[in-house]
């Protein structure tokens, strides 16, 4: 390890830590960050708060202009817009569409770019492997790589330090590399990051792990968490994940029992959930989002080791769509129309409440479903602004749901809105018949004993 860094790098640094940290809060060390989305942005916010010396880099023009303009183009994060505009008025951020550029200034590089599945449903890295080459080729000594995105344990190791090494000519040593997991919700970005939970690192070295430490406990305000290297890191991040999927399957299983058991198997989880060793999740419509639904294809089929609880809990949650699509139909047989007759309202298409995303949406199988069997489709979603995938699915979008002069058969709550806690329900039925309600989140739960509804609710007892 070189002792003779510059004043403007951190890894492999012999100057006092106050110092150090001195440098980072005054600005000497840039920081490149790259991917300015949901999570980018933020989190490239709360750098520039710290540091006043961000690059943003981003490869779609729109989300660059529009930063540079000091505007966030993120829905829903209360507070990002003002922080971006004070930020980029204070010069303490900017954003480029060439992350080669970035990479070339940068000391501190953070990535959380996106990482997704592909058809077969293994990971796909190839967005983390473009940017991995960007940034090694600009790496300097003393420079700090840290990913953020979610990673398949043992990538950090097996493949991100090898292409940095090979691409930059330097080796870890000269450069270091750590997995610092985005522990973040949609909606609450900016008191995530700033400090909600403890933040891990684990770093390929002890230098890297020392740096991305001390740089951590000047971004959080929570305790900064070292584990023993980057795949504990990448694991602690990918087990968060994987635990919501297989209790959110668990719930969604115990919840296709409540007719038999003849109760509302909601009330049975949230009664269990009163003492501290039980933590049942919500059963629903479906689970989607690139994170959840994702995660656990990170682990299965990817090594030699088995994951059949996994792949079952992903089977489980990935048939819900299909069962609340079933169900409208079923309410529908008991009412004497048949698919082809009807007309069916999906509520929602993003994949939860407030979150401009599509990625696995539950609401796509349903339309699918649906239209599979001839119903005519009709669907709404009050901040998704591209719908073009549900239209291709087979449904007809309706800008905003007007009860005068709009009649269905059925109506399918998917993504629970905060839109829709003002559609009269039972006013867009047929004079001659109740209209049938799924209510794929318990939200409208109210219209479980209205006379002009058959309410349909998952987890809920006929
Ligand atoms: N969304 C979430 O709730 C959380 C996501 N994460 C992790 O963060 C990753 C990113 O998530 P989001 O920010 O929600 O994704 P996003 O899709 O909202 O944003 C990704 C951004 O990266 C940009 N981008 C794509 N390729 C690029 C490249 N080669 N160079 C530079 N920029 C590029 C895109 O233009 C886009 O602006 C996820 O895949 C996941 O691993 C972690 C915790 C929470
Ligand atoms: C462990 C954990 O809570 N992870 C969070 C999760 O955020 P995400 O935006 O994916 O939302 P989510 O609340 O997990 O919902 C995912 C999907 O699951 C559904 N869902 C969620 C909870 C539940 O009890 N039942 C259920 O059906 C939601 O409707 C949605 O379709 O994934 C994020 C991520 O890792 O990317 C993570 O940072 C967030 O803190």
């Amino acid at each position: 390890m070189s002792s003779n860094v510059s004043a403007t790098r951190l890894y492999g640094s012999t100057r006092p830590e106050d110092e150090q940290i001195t440098a980072l809060t005054s600005g000497d060390v840039p920081v490149g960050v790259y991917g300015l989305g949901k999570m980018g942005l933020p989190l490239a916010a709360v750098y520039a708060e710290t540091t006043g010396n961000v690059t943003g880099a981003d490869i779609d023009p729109d989300v660059v202009e529009g930063i540079n303009a000091g505007r966030s183009h993120i829905v829903g994060e209360p507070g990002l817009d003002e922080l971006v505009g004070e930020l980029v008025e204070d010069d303490a951020l900017a954003a480029a569409t060439e992350p080669r550029d970035v990479a070339a200034e940068a000391g501190i590089h953070v990535v959380i770019v996106p990482t997704l599945v592909d058809d077969g449903g293994h990971p796909d890295l190839s967005v983390i492997e473009a940017v991995t080459n960007d940034i090694a080729s600009g790496l300097d000594e003393g420079d700090l790589v840290i990913f953020e995105s979610t990673l398949p344990p043992r990538t950090c190791r097996d493949v991100l330090l090898p292409t940095l090494e090979a691409e930059s000519g330097l080796s870890l040593g000269e450069f270091g590399l750590a997995f610092c997991p985005e522990r973040t919700a949609s909606g609450r970005a900016l008191k995530d990051i700033r400090g909600a939970y403890p933040k891990v690192v684990g770093g390929a070295d002890e230098e890297s792990t020392r740096a991305a430490a001390l740089v951590y406990d000047q971004i959080s305000s929570n305790e900064v968490i070292t584990v023993s290297d980057t795949t504990t890191a990448e694991a602690v991040k990918v087990f968060e994940g994987v635990y919501r999927d297989v209790n959110i399957a668990l719930a969604n299983e115990l919840a296709t029992h409540a007719d038999e058991f003849e109760i509302d198997v909601t009330e049975a989880i949230d009664v269990a959930n009163t003492q501290p060793f039980c933590e049942l999740h919500t059963p629903g419509a479906g689970v989607g989002g690139h994170c959840i639904p994702y995660y656990p294809q990170f682990l299965i089929n990817e090594f030699e080791t088995d994951a059949p609880l996994m792949q079952t809990a992903r089977d489980v949650n990935d048939g819900m769509p299909h069962v609340t699509a079933q169900s409208a139909l079923d309410e529908l047989q008991t009412l004497g129309v048949d698919p082809e007759d009807a007309s069916v309202l999906v509520l929602g298409l993003t994949y939860r409440a407030g979150v401009k995303e599509i990625r696995k949406a539950p609401a796509l199988p349903i339309v699918e479903h649906l239209a599979e069997v001839g119903v005519d489709v009709l669907a709404t979603d009050p901040i998704l602004d591209d719908t073009s995938a549900f239209e291709d699915a087979g449904a007809t979008i309706v800008d905003d749901v007007d009860t005068d002069d709009l009649t269905v058969d059925a109506v399918v709550l998917v993504t629970a809105h905060e839109a829709f806690e003002d559609i009269d329900i039972p006013a867009l039925s047929h004079e001659s018949r109740p209209v049938v309600f799924v209510d794929g989140r318990q939200a409208a739960t109210t219209y479980r004993d209205h006379e002009n509804v058959v309410y349909e609710g998952i987890g809920l007892h006929d």
